[in-house]
């Protein structure tokens, strides 16, 4: 069976999510169960449960260094395999993997997000379809100041420090130069509703072959 990945890649608070669950929510119903599965890249931030809490807010969650992009590779392999994995699970208030994890079953069609997918030229290999979600940088970092403080435990003070320590150099280092590695640019973030369609025809298109 031909399976196919497609990665949904941006900046944090871009809107990634947004238009990946769109995507899924819209199909979901007119298709066999199983035939799509969503991971998260952030699902493979490395695991810091040895460290103490004060230590794991330092770490900078933007480097590429952060995440076990060795294991995300395994599971995308195996699933291409036919074979199922176990998808960690990530806690943002303790800055950590939580002790669940999450069985995900080989599907046709397996979209991934997050914001470093396409600058890992290893993992790049894996895709067959990449898509850049193109957000302004000022949106993107209002979006996050309110997702963080209300879904991620996390302050205001502590949301600016990031952004200014982290986030924003990482993405012009990482992130935005990983564009160009993208068969599709989407402007105007996760509401792109010609984007979101027709995303939408070429799976329907490659679950019928
Ligand atoms: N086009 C948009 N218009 C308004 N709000 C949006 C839009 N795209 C995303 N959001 C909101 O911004 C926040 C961050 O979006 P999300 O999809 O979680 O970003 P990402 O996955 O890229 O970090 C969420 O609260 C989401 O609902
Ligand atoms: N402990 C952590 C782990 C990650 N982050 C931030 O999450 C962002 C990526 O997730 P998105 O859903 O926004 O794409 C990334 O920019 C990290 O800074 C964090 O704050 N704390």
């Amino acid at each position: 069976m031909t399976r196919t990945i497609i990665a949904i890649a941006g900046a944090s608070a871009s809107g990634k999510s947004l238009f990946t669950q769109t995507i899924y929510n819209e199909l979901i119903n007119e298709l066999e169960s199983g035939a799509i599965a969503i991971i998260e890249e952030d699902a493979y931030y490395k695991d810091q449960s040895h460290l103490p809490f004060e230590h794991r807010t330092q770490t900078n969650y933007d480097h590429p260094d952060a995440f076990e992009h060795d294991l995300l590779r395994s599971h995308l392999e195996q699933l291409r395999l036919g074979n199922q994995v176990e998808v960690p699970t990530y806690d943002y208030a303790q800055h950590t993997r939580s002790s669940e994890t999450r069985t995900v079953t080989p599907a046709k069609i397996l979209i991934i997000e997050g914001i470093l997918l396409l600058s890992d030229p290893a993992l790049s290999e894996e895709f067959d379809i990449k898509v850049f979600i193109d957000t302004p940088l000022d949106i993107c970092l209002l979006r996050r100041m309110q997702r963080d403080i209300e879904q991620r435990g996390r302050s205001l003070p502590s949301v600016v420090e990031q952004y200014q320590a982290t986030v924003r150099p990482m993405f012009y280092q990482f992130i935005e130069p990983s564009k160009h590695n993208a068969d599709l640019v989407v402007t105007r973030g996760g509401m792109n509703r010609v984007a979101i369609d027709i995303i939408k025809s070429k799976i329907k298109y490659l679950l019928q072959e």
